[in-house]
């Protein structure tokens, strides 16, 4: 609370500043700048949201400005629209219009993302520039109304105060919305895509959401500069823009003041070069380059590591409670948990090209047990364990997860049936703290609508303070509380196993998958995992692992499935399977050595 208000101190003495400017100077020109700050960092803030936040590059977004100043344009002057009305239609139109470049952007990413955006940027610049008759190419559109207030027109002074309180109600808002649910989300998807899934954040969704988001600010800028000039014509909607838009948000840094940082600095470089348009084309060029070379994270992660630094006490740190009940998993009894098979997959088939790593496998797990899945190397099981998690889908047969089918359905909706998972390669959120990683496994249950979590207060602020006090708990419980605040992959690597580990329980799962926890972890941490994996069979969640070291498939299986080649060609009890023929084979290529699998099964561990 005390950093709230330190925040709120300090935007008041801003904007007090800000708002003073238009009474010490009526000079039009730095009327103008401060106005053209404003703008751009309202373009900047979504903006912000889709490439540092979200990390989708986009080239094309003066297309969206495009769309506000036009909406505006044609509403007002040439349908007689009330300019209030036009420039909330503006806002909205770009938000449809950033569907719109979102889907196919969903389907590439990296350069050919960039790609796409620029050929919608170079889409909207042809149609404004050609389509005479609505647009007016280069003569432009006149007579766009300005917005007014009480029957008067907006003048400069009017139009800084009208643009300082939009960046203040923009910078709250995204203030709260990126320190919460959603703002995790979207850094979960710039990070890890597929864990993100995993944990039941839908990529899909998140990156349209914020494809929307930087559109409908951008829609917002480019009204403005048509209201403010009265006049808009196709030398505004050039790519210059597009890249001046993303360089003000790579130059500024992730962070919520990173566009703040950028719009300052950009828009008084472009002023101060705007006579000469060569020097200024080639500094832009410099300075995207030396934002993406030497300061990675912008200006704003360039002051972080130096307050950091020189000035530790200057850099807000969470409070966190003292004290917390136990952890008590939350979880919706169901029809499934009544039945005496958790999941139930039936002819399971999967082929790449010639190899067939999932061939017609059955597989059923109990509730309350703990399975394992054993094979030698290339046997198929994580292929079975990303088919049963929606990873990949299979060519042929049927899973029922607590009755319910899940084949084809996506795997954040499975998460968020109750699968839990974790990965042979880790896949944390290595930028973000320990307790922000364990907070994104909470996220389908955070009830937090988007509306709520921008305005930041009542229900949603509830939420996220529950959600930090169940996180810690499950840290508590995984002995990592001390660490919450750690950045996670800055982590040992047997804590940042842990870690996923305790992500994973905060999906509240039904069914845990467990992909070779014990990969890389020392002989004693190995043990320590043993206990955990018990721990987590009494609180009733069912469990499933990949592990070649037998000592531990020994010591916690109820049950144990054994693949080859792609097969089912084993199961039963742990003692069963140990001396079971057909897996002897499988794992030493003759029955004959059965005395050195003996041994690898009771202690040794298998490469
Ligand atoms: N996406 C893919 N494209 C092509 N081949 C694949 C793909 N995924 C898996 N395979 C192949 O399927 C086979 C089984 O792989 P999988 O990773 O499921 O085995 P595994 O039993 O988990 O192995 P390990 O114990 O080494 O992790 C391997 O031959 C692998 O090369």
């Amino acid at each position: 609370m005390k950093g709230e208000l330190k925040h709120y101190l300090w935007l008041l003495v801003v904007v007090a500043l800000v708002a003073a400017v238009p009474l010490v100077t009526s000079n039009d020109f730095y009327l103008r700048i401060v106005f053209l700050i404003g703008v751009n960092y309202i373009a900047a803030a979504g903006l912000n949201v889709l490439v540092n936040y979200t990390g989708q590059k986009s080239l094309g977004h003066a297309g969206l400005f495009a769309v506000g100043a036009y909406a505006v344009a044609l509403l007002t002057a040439r349908w007689g629209w009330n300019p209030w009305l036009a420039f909330a239609m503006a806002g909205v139109l770009a938000g449809l219009f950033g569907v719109v470049i979102a889907l196919p952007a969903l389907r590439v990413k990296g350069p050919a993302l960039a790609m796409v955006t620029i050929g919608f940027g170079i889409v909207v610049e042809k149609i404004v520039s050609e389509w005479q008759d609505l647009f007016a190419g280069q003569q432009g559109i006149y007579g766009v109304i300005p917005l007014n207030f009480g029957g008067q027109m907006f003048g400069t002074r009017q139009w800084v105060w009208f643009v300082l309180i939009l960046c203040v109600l923009l910078h709250v808002m995204f203030r709260y919305l990126l320190a919460g649910r959603f703002g995790r989300a979207f850094l979960a998807v710039n990070t890890a895509e597929v864990a993100a899934e995993s944990v039941g954040v839908s990529v899909y969704k998140f990156k349209v959401l914020a494809f929307v988001i930087s559109a409908f600010t951008c829609g917002i800028a480019g009204a403005l500069i048509a209201q403010q000039n009265q006049y808009i014509n196709s030398d505004f909607i050039t790519f210059n823009l597009s890249i001046f838009f993303l360089l003000i948000v790579l130059f500024g840094g992730n962070s919520v003041y990173g566009p703040l940082l950028g719009a300052v600095v950009l828009t008084l470089l472009d002023s101060l070069l705007s006579r000469w348009p060569d020097v200024q084309h080639f500094t832009y060029g410099a300075l995207l380059l030396f934002a993406l070379y030497a300061m990675p994270n912008g200006l704003a992660g360039f002051v972080r590591t130096l307050a950091r630094k020189f000035a530790p006490g200057l850099v807000p740190k969470e409070a966190l409670p003292d004290a917390l009940p136990a952890w008590q998993l939350k979880r919706a009894a169901t029809s499934g948990e009544a039945s005496p098979v958790l999941l139930d997959g039936k002819g399971l088939y999967k082929a790449y090209g010639g190899v067939v790593p999932t061939n017609n496998v059955d597989i059923s797990i109990k509730p309350g047990h703990v399975h394992s899945l054993i094979g030698p190397n290339g046997a198929g099981k994580t292929t079975l364990l990303n088919i049963l998690s929606g990873i990949v889908t299979p060519e042929r047969g049927t899973i029922l997860l607590a009755g319910q089918n899940i084949v084809g359905v996506s795997p954040n909706r499975i998460a968020r049936l109750g699968l839990g998972r974790t990965f042979q390669n880790l896949r944390l959120f290595s930028d973000m703290t320990v307790l922000d990683n364990v907070k994104v496994g909470l996220h389908s249950h955070i009830p937090a609508g988007f509306f709520a979590s921008l305005i930041g207060v009542g229900k949603a602020r509830k939420a996220e303070l529950a959600a930090r006090d169940e996180a810690l708990q499950i840290l508590e419980r995984l002995h990592l509380r001390d660490k919450a605040l750690d950045i996670a992959g800055s982590l040992p690597y047997g804590l940042q196993r842990r870690l996923e580990l305790a992500r994973a329980l905060a999906t509240h799962p039904r069914l845990l998958l467990l992909d070779e926890p014990a990969a890389g972890l020392n002989p004693q941490e190995t043990q320590e995992l043993i206990q955990v994996i018990a721990r987590i069979r009494d609180l009733g969640i069912t469990v499933l692992l990949i592990e070649h070291h037998m000592d531990l498939v020994m010591a916690v299986s109820d049950h144990v499935i054994v693949l080859d080649y792609g097969q089912k060609i084993a199961e039963g009890t742990p003692s069963e399977v140990q001396n079971n023929p057909r897996v002897i084979a499988a794992y030493l290529g003759t029955e004959d050595e059965q005395d050195a699998l003996d041994d690898d099964m009771t202690g040794g561990q298998h490469a």
